[in-house]
């Protein structure tokens, strides 16, 4: 399958501390690999590395089979966007919906003027929402819809990869489901390519294709979805599975013999 983006051998380190340790990734286009792995394992500063705002130490990072610079063009900022686990990193409370959206798409030179107010609609359609949402400002909106509000702009600018870092993880359960079932439903109708970190394993089921595992800053595991889930292969993964409420039965090599429905 042809990459999307290679991740090789990065190394990032604050003082002493090595927080990634020769981190090697594939993520093949068109595919959603999930991050998992207990607080401080790393996830979330190889996202950053990859994001292009943590420089590493050492590695490098391929995007569409171009090594990217330290520092990186505004073309190749542009093609990997991240989602946060809080959305209003993404949206500037003084802007209207209308405007951080069209801000991004003209900055980006994605539309041109005459075309903006219709992208505008499109993407607000996109993630769900009604075009009276254009007009108003984030603080208008609930938690939720502020989320999809940030995916919309996310994908505005059309990335090629998509990052989302516990998207779902300060939402109410229900939004929670309701925002993954997006997540799902964008990823079926444009072909997203993601990296998704999540620390809920119920969330990583529902949404990739692969499940890499990391733990004291390196990659433990990368195995297919189901596999990770039916036979993991290290003792870690066992013990991440094992850890989770509401779990399925686990069968004598410590995976899951079948899901429950999550409510
Ligand atoms: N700017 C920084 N300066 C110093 N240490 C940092 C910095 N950023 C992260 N760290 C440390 O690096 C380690 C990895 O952090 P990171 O946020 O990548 O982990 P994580 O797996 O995403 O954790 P969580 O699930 O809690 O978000 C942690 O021990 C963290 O304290």
């Amino acid at each position: 399958m042809e990459l999307a983006l290679q991740v090789n051998n990065i190394t990032v380190q604050y003082g002493a501390f090595t927080a990634l340790d020769g981190v090697d990734l594939n993520l093949p286009k068109h595919t959603t690999l999930g991050l998992v792995g207990e607080s401080g394992s790393g996830k979330s500063t190889l996202a950053r590395v990859i994001a292009g705002l943590v420089v590493p130490h050492e590695g490098e990072v391929i995007l569409d089979s171009e090594p990217l610079k330290r520092k990186r063009s505004r073309q190749q900022y542009k093609k990997i966007q991240m989602i946060f686990q809080n959305p209003d990193a993404m949206l500037n409370p003084k802007l209207s919906i209308r405007q951080i959206l069209s801000e991004a798409l003209l900055f980006h030179r994605i539309v041109n003027r005459t075309q903006v107010a219709e992208r505008c609609k499109e993407l607000l359609a996109r993630v769900h929402l009604d075009e009276s949402a254009l007009d108003k400002f984030p603080h208008e909106f609930s938690g939720g819809q502020r989320q999809r509000i940030a995916i919309a702009r996310a994908l505005s600018v059309e990335p090629s990869v998509l990052i989302a870092d516990e998207p779902t993880s300060a939402l109410d359960v229900s939004v929670q489901r309701s925002v993954l079932e997006l997540f799902n439903s964008l990823k079926a109708e444009l072909h997203l390519t993601m990296l998704f970190i999540s620390h809920d394993l119920g969330v990583i089921h529902d949404i990739s294709d692969t499940v890499a595992v990391m733990k004291q800053g390196k990659l433990v595991e990368i195995n297919a979805k189901d596999q990770f889930f039916a036979r993991p292969e290290t003792a870690y993964s066992r013990e991440l599975l094992s850890a989770v409420p509401r779990m399925p039965k686990l069968n004598t090599a410590g995976g899951l013999l079948e899901h429950e429905p999550r409510t």
